[in-house]
């Protein structure tokens, strides 16, 4: 079985002359959780379409298991899982009838109980479609995008919407079928999403990819050093960014007679180092 499940080479699109996608390049493995970061605009679904094979590229070349998507036949599909970002369900059926419906086009379909249990929605499996709310829709479009057993689950913002419970749900649900050997690529805004979920985390910006690495390495060491900040003899917050926080509030201690008023040593989260990559923040406080 091959192992690079995904490869993309010199990727562009144009929405006339504005190039949404420009030059981008990356692949992903199988078993791999792959997240796609970036702000409004970044091309994110763009790229994700393409790979779907809803949109044909400008120029460069796309290999999604092995095919190119955009003239993948159906067998193809019966091993892709897609949640798009967003879906008008206009289906007048019941929970249960909508999946059991979608499950007959796939030849070995997980059971629709089971997915039912595994999106939280076995309490509204007799409710129609429409009466949903809008999180329990949302659920319901990853209840139809893992109906197939895909080896590959595209995820395009997949908890907007959703509850803090329903999303820790969610995430042990996804931890679940990664441990059944599915591969996914995410797209999303939560930060805490992909650092939870991602084995590596690409960031687009205006069409290109400006970062890649693991949630932990995103960005080089320096964005993960950690920030000691106190308040100083004259009211002022301070603020040092140290590779041994330690031996700076030992130092800091001995400096200020024991106290240390307002001593925090922060650790920078995905959010953080990622609001720097894409230039939403600068590194705050002042140092001493
Ligand atoms: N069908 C279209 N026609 C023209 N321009 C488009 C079309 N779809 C997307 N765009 C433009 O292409 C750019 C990339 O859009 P895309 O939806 O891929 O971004 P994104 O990173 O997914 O954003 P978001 O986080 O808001 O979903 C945007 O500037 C968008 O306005």
């Amino acid at each position: 079985m091959q192992n690079t499940i995904i490869d993309v080479e010199g990727l562009v699109k144009r929405y006339g002359d504005f190039p949404a996608v420009d030059d981008v390049s990356f692949s992903m493995e199988r078993g791999q959780c792959l997240a796609i970061l970036g702000p409004n605009g970044a091309g994110k679904t763009t790229t994700v379409e393409i790979l779907e094979g809803f949109r044909s590229p400008a120029a460069g070349a796309v290999t999604v298991l092995g095919v190119t998507p955009r003239t993948a036949g159906r067998q193809w599909h019966n091993r892709v899982g897609i949640v798009l970002q967003s879906v008008f369900n206009a289906s007048t059926l019941k929970v249960r009838e909508e999946l059991q419906l979608a499950a007959t086009s796939y030849s070995n379909p997980r059971p629709v109980d089971e997915v039912l249990e595994l999106v939280g929605l076995s309490e509204k499996a007799t409710s129609r479609v429409g009466k949903l709310s809008g999180g329990q829709r949302r659920r319901l479009d990853v209840a139809l995008g893992i109906i197939g057993r895909p080896e590959l689950l595209f995820l395009d913002e997949p908890t907007t919407g959703f509850d803090p419970t329903a999303r820790h749900s969610f995430w042990e649900m996804i931890e679940g079928l990664r441990l059944e050997d599915t591969s996914v690529l995410l797209t999303t805004h939560y930060l805490d999403e992909a650092a939870r979920l991602a084995d590596r985390v690409l960031v687009m910006a205006k069409g290109k990819i400006v970062a890649e690495g693991t949630p932990e390495s995103l960005g080089g060491p320096r964005a993960h050093l950690p920030r000691v900040r106190w308040t100083d003899d004259k009211g002022r917050t301070c603020e040092k960014v140290s590779a041994d926080p330690t031996a700076e509030v030992i130092a800091l201690s001995r400096e200020m007679g024991g106290v240390i008023r307002d001593l925090e040593v922060i650790r920078p989260t995905l959010e953080d180092v990622y609001l720097q990559l894409v230039g939403e923040k600068t590194p705050e406080g002042h140092a001493a």
